[in-house]
């Protein structure tokens, strides 16, 4: 039997009775690319490259394609409040969350928190843009990330600079918009950033990020092409965490291939209002 997760703006997630430890992704009608679009992306194009960059590779979540049947299709369409995609394909996942039964969580943005009475913290973020855009005045004190949620008026739970600077006392930080204990808020962001740093998360996105996009989506020189989309699933993908007394299991997810075709207009113009409108400074 499933269960719904949660629902993504290209995907809707499931868990099922059968395999508690994983979820089942299906992609949302009219999506493009195909669960098998999205597996390929992963495995052949930001895997590699995270991995040549140091991260562990324990903490990349593992895909699976799985083959459905039609009678799991419509199961998941009865529970799904908005249309999948006629396929015969889903992406099999890690489960990277913890529902205990007395799970407390908090949600801000994309961002969640949760806590149960015994101590066991989920955290679940997107690190985004961990380097300055390659477009932003040299004089730049904001980040893409904190200037574009400054452009939109959206509160700054982290900054992605800061976090890769300064990952424990970020931590702290974002972790004091949330209902945790006192007590626990230290204990979480040490334990986090720890299991962070020793599985080179932050360092090998960064370094895929920069690496992928020298230029900037401003400049003549950026290509449309599978590196431009790589830098751009690096800035969107999720970081899972879940502590256990002493021990820290991290996870990242979403690597989602966007189509620059459809978005790069949009990019273009993000990146041009941040500049125009002084945000960065
Ligand atoms: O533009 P950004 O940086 O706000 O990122 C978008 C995300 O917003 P958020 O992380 O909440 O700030 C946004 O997330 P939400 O839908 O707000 O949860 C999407 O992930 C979007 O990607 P896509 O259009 O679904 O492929 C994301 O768009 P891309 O810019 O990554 O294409
Ligand atoms: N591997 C996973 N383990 C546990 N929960 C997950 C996993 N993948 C996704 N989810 C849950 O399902 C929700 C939607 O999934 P996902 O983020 O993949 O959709 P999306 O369409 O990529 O979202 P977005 O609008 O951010 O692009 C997530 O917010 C999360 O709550």
């Amino acid at each position: 039997m499933l269960h719904l997760l949660g629902v993504g703006g290209a995907n809707v997630v499931f868990t099922s009775d059968d395999s508690p430890d994983h979820v089942l992704r299906f992609r949302r009608d009219k999506q493009i690319p195909s669960s098998q679009d999205v597996y390929a992306f992963m495995t052949a194009a930001v895997y590699p490259r995270l991995r040549a960059a140091g991260i562990d590779p324990r903490s990349l979540v593992d895909p699976q394609i799985r083959l459905i049947s039609r009678e799991l299709l419509d199961e998941a369409q009865k529970l799904s409040p908005v249309p999948l995609m006629d396929t015969k394909e889903a992406l099999l996942l890690e489960n990277c969350q913890y529902y205990g039964v007395s799970c407390r969580i908090k949600t801000l943005g994309s961002s969640s928190v949760g806590y149960t009475d015994s101590g066991i913290v989920f955290i679940s973020f997107k690190p985004k843009w961990l380097a300055h855009s390659p477009n932003a005045p040299l004089e730049a004190v904001h980040c893409r990330t904190c200037a574009l949620n400054r452009m939109r008026g959206r509160p700054i739970l982290y900054c992605p600079l800061r976090l890769l600077s300064h990952p424990r006392e970020e931590l702290e930080r974002f972790l004091a918009h949330y209902d945790l204990p006192e007590k626990w808020v230290q204990k979480a962001a040490q334990r986090f950033s720890a299991a962070m740093q020793s599985a080179h998360v932050l360092d090998a996105l960064v370094q895929v990020q920069t690496d992928c996009d020298p230029f900037g989506i401003l400049d003549q020189k950026t290509e449309m092409n599978e590196k431009f989309q790589v830098a751009m699933a690096t800035r969107d993908c999720t970081l899972y965490g879940l502590i256990k007394g002493d021990n820290c299991v991290i996870k990242l997810a979403d690597f989602d291939p966007k189509d620059p075709r459809e978005k790069a207009k949009f990019w273009k113009n993000t990146e041009n209002n941040l500049i125009t409108g002084n945000w960065y400074s």
